[in-house]
């Protein structure tokens, strides 16, 4: 059962300790059309019954940490989802049984995974982005214009940068970035992708389109798309230096998920692009 709604939408974020979750409960207490509901952490986190404004070191917001998701769920209209595959699965669960939007940020989920968010979205409007920012998905249309428009005489690599935290590779992003490719030029990126080249790799094949990715220091997020020809080469990129592009996005996906009808949705529905 979904809450009963108030002047703006309450917001639940899930991950609450993380580098995403801590910018997303600031985000939102700040934002004058949402307004913090529920910050859920894992069982056993220290965070765990303290106040998370408190927890962030900050000052109080009113809103304990819990690990019960599904209590928090049900007090709320949006779930903001910045967390690890396997947490994003059975968040989705709990965001279908609440009729809550699930705003899904988690990336390096595998094939097998994505398929696994599925049923949930027959109850609930899921919006799955590998990246929330308006620049990114300007990037992804205009990455499909110029893959479009050129033809495999041009090679099309994907080069991203992240911290050395960062887990999965290619990011997210890349991913985003490759399909558009690959959509633009009109092949399946699992036919042409080539990612992780080390050793006698041999002559690069033409079509393919390949991702290369750098883990280091505090970089944000950076992402390259460079079209190579003979001559003259096109680089298409986008720097992130700030995470509160991120939740903005987010923020926005949960607050236009509102009156949209159960299914899966992208950012790129969310900004009409
Ligand atoms: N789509 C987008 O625009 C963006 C996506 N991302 C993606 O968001 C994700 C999180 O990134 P980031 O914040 O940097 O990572 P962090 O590691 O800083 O945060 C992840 C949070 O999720 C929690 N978590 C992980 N697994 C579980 C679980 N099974 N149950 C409950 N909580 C869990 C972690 O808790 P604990 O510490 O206890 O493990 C932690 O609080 C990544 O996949 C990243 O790629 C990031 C930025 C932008
Ligand atoms: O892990 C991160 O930090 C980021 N992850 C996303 C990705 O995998 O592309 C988005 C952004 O680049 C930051």
């Amino acid at each position: 059962m979904t809450a009963s709604r108030t002047d703006t939408p309450g917001i639940v974020i899930t991950g609450a300790s993380g580098r995403m979750g801590q910018m997303l409960i600031k985000t939102v207490a700040d934002h004058p059309r949402a307004h913090l509901v529920g910050a859920v952490e894992r069982a056993g986190h220290d965070w765990v019954g303290q106040d998370v404004g408190l927890a962030m070191g900050g000052s109080e917001i009113g809103v304990t940490v819990t690990d019960d998701a599904a209590a928090a769920f049900a007090k709320a209209q949006a779930v903001i989802d910045f967390t690890s595959p396997a947490a994003t699965i059975a968040f989705a669960g709990l965001a279908a049984e609440a009729g809550v939007v699930h705003v899904i940020g988690t990336t390096g989920m595998s094939d097998a995974e994505i398929a696994q968010l599925e049923p949930a979205s027959r109850q609930s409007v899921q919006m799955r982005a590998g990246n929330m920012s308006l620049g990114v998905n300007l990037l992804v249309q205009l990455t499909k214009k110029v893959a479009a428009a050129l033809d495999e005489d041009f090679d099309i690599e994907v080069i991203e940068a992240h911290h050395h935290h960062k887990v999965d590779a290619p990011s997210g992003t890349a991913l985003m970035l490759g399909e558009a490719a690959a959509e633009g030029r009109g092949v399946v990126l699992s036919d042409v992708s080539d990612s992780g080249r080390d050793g006698i790799t041999g002559a690069r094949k033409r079509g393919d389109i390949g991702f290369s990715a750098i883990r280091g220091g505090d970089i944000v997020g950076e992402h390259d798309v460079l079209f190579a020809g003979q001559g003259e080469r096109i680089v298409l990129r986008h720097l992130a230096t700030d995470r509160a592009i991120f939740a903005r996005g987010a923020i926005k996906a949960a607050l236009w998920g509102q009156d949209k009808q159960p299914g899966q949705y992208d950012m790129l529905d969310v900004l009409g692009l």
